[in-house]
């Protein structure tokens, strides 16, 4: 089912934000009628990721069994009036859904619950990337494409589709380990007293998994190291690290769900950013490896990165990683390794 509704604005509330001038992007975003979907098409339309002045085409796939329930999400889409929403794709074919897009949120997977970790979703999900992959490289804008994959074990679900896209720059593959990045500047502006946007040079390696090692060392809270201001390497290994990394588990055992309006947040923060620049500020992406800091070259590792305002993303080089962080930084990427060679027969 393919379903494209025509739109014009012009006046009252959408004189400024109507998006007179500039064409529309196609975002495609998949699993959009779940928890996470239902939160993300909103904000994308009403201009949270891409400005108030980009025009929106949305194009929506979901699973045929999910198709009633999207379709009432666009009704839902429609009744907002988004002056920037131009159009709403509704489908259940890949490459129908993928047609021209500009940006892909691959976020359609099953989410894990109670007691399980990231990992054992990787069976259940890794074919869903595959395809994907594959649909992506036939049917997506090769030349403006931006993928980031949501769904779990984000990493290797990217390095999935990545490889299923033979014609596609892998470059233009991520994973979100923003989400992280967001919970350990929470943590961190709270236990300095300081606001988030005081907390710099914080970051996130490896793997969106308990493995994934939120590094402070480089960090600054109002210019001064964050190392020397917190001045509790107990509270920062046992209580900081640990916070960061269990925090989906603790969002599941309080909601009963995995997390999805912070997830969407983070999904936006995540593409618009990579599209208008960090202003020279670090965030973490998880991204292709070349192999820096010993990353295995092809995995997506989660890096700190800095965007610049054309939306090319740069890897901070010459950090000095001591012994603690080695260890971590090691632990995340044979982790990593491990499930790259639990999918290896879906790793054209
Ligand atoms: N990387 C991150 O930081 C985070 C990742 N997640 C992950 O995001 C994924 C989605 O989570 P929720 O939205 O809460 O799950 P959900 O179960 O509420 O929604 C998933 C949606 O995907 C659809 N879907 C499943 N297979 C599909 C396919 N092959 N094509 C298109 N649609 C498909 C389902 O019909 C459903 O509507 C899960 O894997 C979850 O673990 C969740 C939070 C944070
Ligand atoms: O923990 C989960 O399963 C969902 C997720 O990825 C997160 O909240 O970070």
């Amino acid at each position: 089912m393919n379903k494209i509704l025509a739109r014009s604005f012009s006046t009252g509330a959408n004189f400024f934000a109507s998006g007179k001038g500039k064409a529309p992007v196609r975002v495609a975003i998949t699993g959009a009628s779940g928890q996470i979907g239902y939160q993300l098409l909103f904000r994308i339309a009403s201009g949270d990721m891409l400005g108030k002045d980009q025009p929106i085409i949305l194009q929506c796939l979901e699973l045929p069994g999910a198709m009633n329930s999207l379709k009432g999400v666009a009704m839902e889409l429609d009744d907002c009036a988004f002056p920037l929403l131009k159009g709403i794709v509704q489908s259940d074919k890949p490459e129908e859904a993928f047609a021209g897009a500009d940006y892909a949120l691959l976020v359609g997977a099953r989410p894990r619950s109670k007691g399980m970790e990231r990992g054992d979703l990787l069976k259940a999900n890794a074919e869903i990337f595959s395809v994907q992959g594959k649909a992506l490289d036939k049917s997506a804008n090769r030349d403006t494409l931006r993928v980031l994959v949501v769904g779990n074990p984000a990493n290797t679900n990217a390095l999935i589709a990545a490889r299923n896209a033979p014609n596609i720059d892998p470059k233009r593959f991520s994973a979100m380990t923003r989400l992280d990045h967001n919970r350990g500047l929470a943590q961190l502006a709270d236990k300095t007293g300081s606001a988030v946007t005081d907390i710099e040079k914080f970051c996130i390696w490896g793997n969106h998994s308990a493995t994934q090692y939120p590094d402070i060392n480089f960090g600054t809270v109002k210019g001064k190291s964050l190392v020397n201001t917190i001045n509790d390497q107990k509270w920062v290994k046992d209580n900081f690290i640990p916070t960061v990394q269990q925090r989906g588990a603790a969002i599941i055992a309080a909601r009963g769900l995995s997390s999805a309006a912070s997830a969407a947040s983070a999904a936006i923060d995540h593409m618009r950013d990579w599209t208008y620049g960090t202003n020279g500020q670090w965030t973490s992406m998880a991204i292709y490896s070349e192999g820096e800091y010993g990353a295995d070259k092809g995995l997506y590792f989660s890096f700190p990165v800095i965007v610049d305002n054309k939306g090319k993303y740069e890897i901070v080089k010459g950090l000095k990683l001591d012994q603690f962080s080695q260890e971590r930084f090691d632990a995340t990427r044979k982790e990593l390794l491990s499930e790259m060679d639990g999918v290896k027969e879906l790793l054209p």
